[in-house]
C-alpha cells in the first residue's frame, strides 16, 4: 500500500497553481494517472520517484516513509525501490541490450539477466546497441531494466505513446503480463483511454493539479445516463456479454458509455473499431462506419 499526500507549487502556462493530491494505491494494483496536459501527472510520478521534491506532504510505502516534509525525510531515488520508464527510453547508447539491462542488476546476476531477456523477447538482440533497435524494442529494454531490481513501485510516464498502434497493443499485453508475473505495483501516465481501460484497475483523474476523480475506469469515465451531446462517431473500448445481452463500451469524445447491443451489431466488433452511434427514443443502436 502506498499512501501519499503531495503539495507543490507548479508554474503552468496559465499561471501558478498548487498541486494538491492525497490518495493511496493498493499493493499489486495498476493505477493510471489521467488528465489534460499540464494537470500535474508527470509531477506526481516524479515526486513518487524522488526526482521532484514536494513542498509539503508525505509518501509512505508499505509502512516505510520515503518522504515526510515535516520530519525532513527524503529518500533519494536509488533508495526508493522504484523502476522508472520514460517515453524516450533513456537507454545508455554505448551499451548493448544485455549491458543496459545488466547495469540495473545487482552483482551481475547473469542468469537473471538471461531470464529478463527471455521474458521481454530480446534474446536474439542481446548484443545490439540501442541505435539499431526499433522503438518497441528499445522500450522492451527499458522495461526489462526497470523491473530488473524487482521494484516495489513501477513508474511509467507515457511509455508507449511514441509507438505505432500495433506495437503499442503488443507492448500493452507484455506490460500487463510483467505486472502480473512480478506482482508489481504500477503507476502509469497515459492519455489513451483505450489503454487505460485495458491495463488499469484504478484511475486517478487529475485536473489543474487536483484529484478530480478516482476509482475503477468504469467509475471514473462512464456516464450514468446517455449524453445529450453525443458525437456521431465512437471508438469501441470493450465488447462483452452479460447474461443474455451484449454490452459495448464506447468512447465518445472524452466520455465512455455502455450501450446494449444486439447479436448482429456486435458480430465481428472488437476494441479499436469505430462505429457510429444514434439514439432512438430509449435504446441506442450501433452501425459500423
Ligand atoms: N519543478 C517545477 N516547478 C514548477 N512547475 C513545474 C515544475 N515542473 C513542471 N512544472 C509545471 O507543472 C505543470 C504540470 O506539469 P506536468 O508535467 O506534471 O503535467 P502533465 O499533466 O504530466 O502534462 P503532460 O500531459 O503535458 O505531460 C506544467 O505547467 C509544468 O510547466
Amino acid at each position: 500500500m502506498i499512501e501519499f499526500s503531495l503539495r507543490k507549487q507548479l508554474d503552468t502556462a496559465g499561471g501558478r497553481i498548487t498541486l494538491v493530491v492525497d490518495s493511496h494505491i493498493g499493493a499489486g494494483s495498476f493505477t493510471t494517472l489521467f488528465g489534460p496536459s499540464g494537470a500535474g501527472k508527470t509531477s506526481v510520478l516524479r515526486m513518487l520517484a524522488g526526482l521532484m521534491r514536494p513542498e509539503r506532504g508525505r509518501i509512505v510505502v508499505d509502512g516505510v516513509t520515503w518522504f515526510d516534509a515535516e520530519r525532513r525525510i527524503d529518500l533519494p531515488p536509488q533508495q526508493r525501490a522504484i523502476g522508472f520508464v520514460f517515453q524516450d527510453y533513456a537507454l545508455f547508447p554505448n551499451l548493448t541490450v544485455r549491458e543496459n539491462i545488466a547495469y540495473a542488476v545487482p552483482r551481475a546476476d547473469t542468469s537473471w539477466v538471461d531470464e529478463l531477456l527471455a521474458l521481454t523477447g530480446l534474446q536474439l538482440l542481446h548484443d545490439r546497441l540501442p541505435a539499431t533497435l526499433s522503438g518497441g524494442q528499445k522500450q522492451r529494454v527499458a522495461l526489462a531494466r526497470a523491473v530488473a531490481r524487482k521494484p516495489r513501485l513501477l513508474l511509467l510516464d507515457e511509455p508507449l505513446s511514441a509507438l505505432d498502434v500495433q506495437m503499442r497493443t503488443q507492448l500493452q499485453d507484455e506490460l500487463a503480463s510483467l505486472h502480473r508475473r512480478f506482482g508489481l505495483t504500477t503507476v502509469m501516465v497515459s492519455h489513451d483511454l483505450g489503454e487505460v481501460f485495458k491495463l488499469s484497475d484504478t484511475v486517478l483523474r487529475l485536473e489543474g493539479g487536483r484529484l478530480a476523480a478516482s476509482g475503477t475506469p468504469r467509475e471514473v469515465f462512464l456516464q450514468k445516463r446517455m449524453s445529450g451531446r453525443l458525437n456521431l462517431h465512437a471508438q469501441v473500448l470493450d465488447v462483452r456479454r452479460e447474461d443474455v445481452v451484449h454490452i459495448v463500451t464506447l468512447l465518445i469524445g472524452q466520455e465512455a458509455i455502455d450501450v446494449v447491443a444486439s447479436e448482429d451489431e456486435v458480430a465481428g466488433l472488437q476494441a479499436g473499431d469505430t462505429v457510429s452511434v444514434a439514439a432512438r427514443a430509449i435504446s441506442p443502436y450501433l452501425s459500423r462506419t
